[in-house]
């Protein structure tokens, strides 16, 4: 695992885009298989890459999954997809069929299965699980990351693709990619700010621990190549 510490948010962004684009040359052939998260980072990094990459990336190139889902509707200001399809998207004007969400408004159970599905259609396969190009993930100032939560930490090691998560504090169902899937190969580009994640920032170098057993260090310390990029 590495870290970049950048003098501010926008410059870890474009760094880590740098990093994406590296990712798109190297593998050179289409489509890339890229695994969205959501959140408020996902939002300042849809910003950025419609004011300064619109002509940098090839867009047609990608492939759009998600890492995983708020269970309320797209049109929800809450939706995950909702958020890229209103920041990204349709300012980029993304073919629909480039796009895989999660439907956020359907039953959770039978969508996670339903989605997993969709994924391993999708994807190639490694160990006999679909592996993406490139996971981008967040994590929350409670170390979450996906949407498993420190009091959800099965979902880690859970041996399906997609599945049920609740939010701790509100509640609210989610639709998560499992530990097993985010920990599949993928390359993991980790986007990490703010004032408010400034004590889980200052424990994502420790490894997994009984003292420091947050899914964020859980993820970080199996990871064959994660990168987190945030600030000094
Ligand atoms: O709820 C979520 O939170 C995490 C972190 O989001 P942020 O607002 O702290 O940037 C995000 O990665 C995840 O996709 C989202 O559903």
């Amino acid at each position: 695992m590495k870290i970049e510490y950048c003098k501010d948010s926008k410059t870890a962004l474009r760094i880590m885009t740098e990093h994406l684009t590296q990712l798109m040359q190297e593998k050179g052939l289409e489509p890339f298989n890229l695994a969205l998260s959501g959140g408020e980072t996902a939002k300042q990094m849809f910003s950025l890459w419609v004011e300064e990459y619109r002509d940098k990336i090839d867009w047609n190139a990608l492939r759009f999954f998600w890492v995983d889902e708020r269970c309320v509707p797209a049109s929800d200001s809450d939706s995950n997809y909702g958020q890229a399809n209103r920041l990204l998207f349709k300012p980029l004007h993304i073919p629909e069929e480039h796009i895989h969400r999660i439907k956020g408004e359907k039953e959770p159970g039978a969508e996670a299965m339903r989605y997993s599905w969709e994924v391993k259609e999708y994807l190639p396969l490694f160990n006999l699980m679909p592996t993406f190009d490139c996971i981008i993930l967040g994590i929350g100032n409670d170390a979450h990351t996906a949407s498993i939560f420190p009091n959800t930490m099965e979902l880690l090691s859970d041996s399906r693709s997609y599945t049920v998560s609740q939010h701790p504090a509100s509640h609210q169902f989610r639709i998560t990619m499992t530990g097993t899937l985010i920990l599949n190969n993928s390359p993991l580009l980790i986007p990490v700010f703010g004032e408010d994640k400034k004590a889980v920032i200052e424990h994502l170098a420790d490894r997994f621990s009984p003292s420091n057993d947050t899914p964020a260090a859980y993820i970080l310390s199996h990871a064959v190549d994660a990168t987190v990029y945030t600030t000094e």
